[in-house]
């Protein structure tokens, strides 16, 4: 369910029309729908309260989106934060997430990552390897302070997602094995500076079968129980994210957050934890859409190409991941006709939907990149000297802008012009 929506035959977010936001912000633009953003997050909530001990902990998965605005929304709607960096822990708190609902995922966390988390007071560390546990002990040590912490298992399952977002096989980089982790728990009971309480799962993104979530579960539970038979003080079990949202419209496949809650009910019944998840796409997936317009239509192979003003360096999916997001027109044309519909970037993969049976589209026409909420503005980049799109957040019957469009200015910002080298800084020092 999502706050886009035709209206005398041209698409509005909420009650605002796309064409004015164009008109007023320009294009490439990523536009939000704060109803929606709020709705998932409520609807998710709800569907998980009565899980666990009943006091579960909600973690949006900032990497998702991390704009401040919309990381201040999903705040005021109570949730906390699923972190992968320092820079997503200030994020995260300038944005009013308290530092208790903050749990800190992620294969590499360097020293100083560690001391920020440590000094902030987050939730819980989710150790991803053995390497980490001995980390933060000396980084906690020296600061005198104690890390709640966790370790993430591998169980070894098969997300049924595609194979670049996966995270739960043998031979992801993510978490450690089974076999590893009663040692693991052990090593990290004896280290001064960490209080173990938790274990943590995520297999994979975009998880339209509730089935391998299941099976991923029921051996986090094994484990549990072993755990607990080794005196290991497990009191919160983290299930990660995952949960998939339809991209096609109309699609039933993805599981609801309903679905979702009352298997990890029945699976997690008498495991007697605190749980805590991590939901990123399923927030803010389809709340958001990247808004473009059409700068020229060319004649090409075996479809016409219609080049829009947003590439990949915007919207990364399609190329990386070859995912598919529906392209509609803002206005409604009856005439269809199969069209590519790429970017103006110099590469061969910036094609954002191809050969598809779409709304026939002229120079000028205005095009929506639907269910561009989630992994969109978070992965743009630079390239082809590019600046970062546009953002709006939309409320109601008004928007607005929470992030300006990047200049030339802004994307030449860090480069030096002038270099100095470290010859002349030495004679400059003598
Ligand atoms: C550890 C962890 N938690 C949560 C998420 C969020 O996943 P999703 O956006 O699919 O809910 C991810 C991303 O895959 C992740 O790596
Ligand atoms: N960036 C991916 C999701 C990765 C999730 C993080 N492990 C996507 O756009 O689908």
């Amino acid at each position: 369910m999502n706050h886009f929506h035709y209206l005398a035959g041209e698409m509005h977010c909420e009650s605002v029309a796309l064409s004015r936001i164009a008109a007023d912000v320009g294009t490439p633009t990523y536009v939000y729908s704060s109803a929606t953003i709020e709705r998932h997050a409520t609807v998710f909530r709800d569907a998980v309260k009565d899980c666990g001990c009943g006091n579960s902990l909600v973690a949006y998965a900032v990497k998702a989106n991390t704009t401040g605005a919309l990381l201040k929304l999903i705040a005021d709607c109570g949730l906390g934060a699923d972190i992968v960096s320092g820079g997503e822990l200030i994020r995260a708190r300038r944005a009013g997430i308290p530092a208790d609902k903050i749990v800190y995922s992620g294969v590499g966390k360097n020293l100083d990552e560690m001391e920020l988390a440590l000094r902030e007071g987050i939730y819980q560390f989710n150790f991803e390897s053995e390497e980490e546990a001995e980390m933060l002990s000396r980084v906690a040590t020296r600061l005198g302070m104690e890390a709640r912490v966790a370790f993430r298992v591998n169980p070894d399952v098969e997300a049924g997602t595609h194979a670049k977002i996966s995270t739960g096989g043998a031979t992801d980089k993510f978490g450690i094995p089974a076999h590893r982790i009663i040692p693991a728990y052990r090593r990290a009971m004896e280290l001064p500076g960490l209080k173990v309480q938790g274990i943590a799962v995520h297999i994979g993104s975009q998880l339209t079968d509730l089935e391998p979530l299941r099976l991923a579960y029921q051996e986090l539970g094994r484990m549990i129980a072993e755990l607990r038979a080794e005196e290991v003080p497990i009191q919160v079990a983290d299930l990660g994210g995952g949960l998939g949202v339809p991209y096609v419209a109309g699609d039933p496949s993805p599981p609801s957050p309903e679905d979702y809650g009352r298997m990890v009910a029945e699976v997690t019944a008498g495991w007697d934890v605190r749980l805590v998840f991590e939901p990123g796409r399923v927030i803010v997936g389809n709340a958001g859409v990247l808004l473009t317009r059409v700068m020229l239509v060319k004649e090409g192979q075996p479809d016409p190409f219609v080049v829009v003003d947003a590439g990949m360096n915007d919207l990364m999916r399609p190329a990386m991941y070859d995912a598919w997001h529906d392209v509609f027109a803002v206005r409604q044309q009856s005439r269809r006709r199969r069209s590519s519909i790429v970017g103006p970037v110099c590469e061969s993969s910036d094609v954002l939907a191809k050969s598809r049976d779409v709304e026939e589209a002229h120079e000028g026409d205005l095009l929506a990149i639907m269910t561009a909420g989630a992994y969109g503005a978070v992965m743009a980049s630079n390239y082809n000297s590019r600046g970062r799109p546009a953002e709006v957040l939309v409320r109601g019957g008004e928007y607005a802008v929470i992030r300006e469009r990047e200049t030339l200015d802004d994307v030449v910002r860090n480069e030096v012009a002038e270099p100095v080298w470290t010859g002349e800084q030495r004679s400059a020092a003598a």
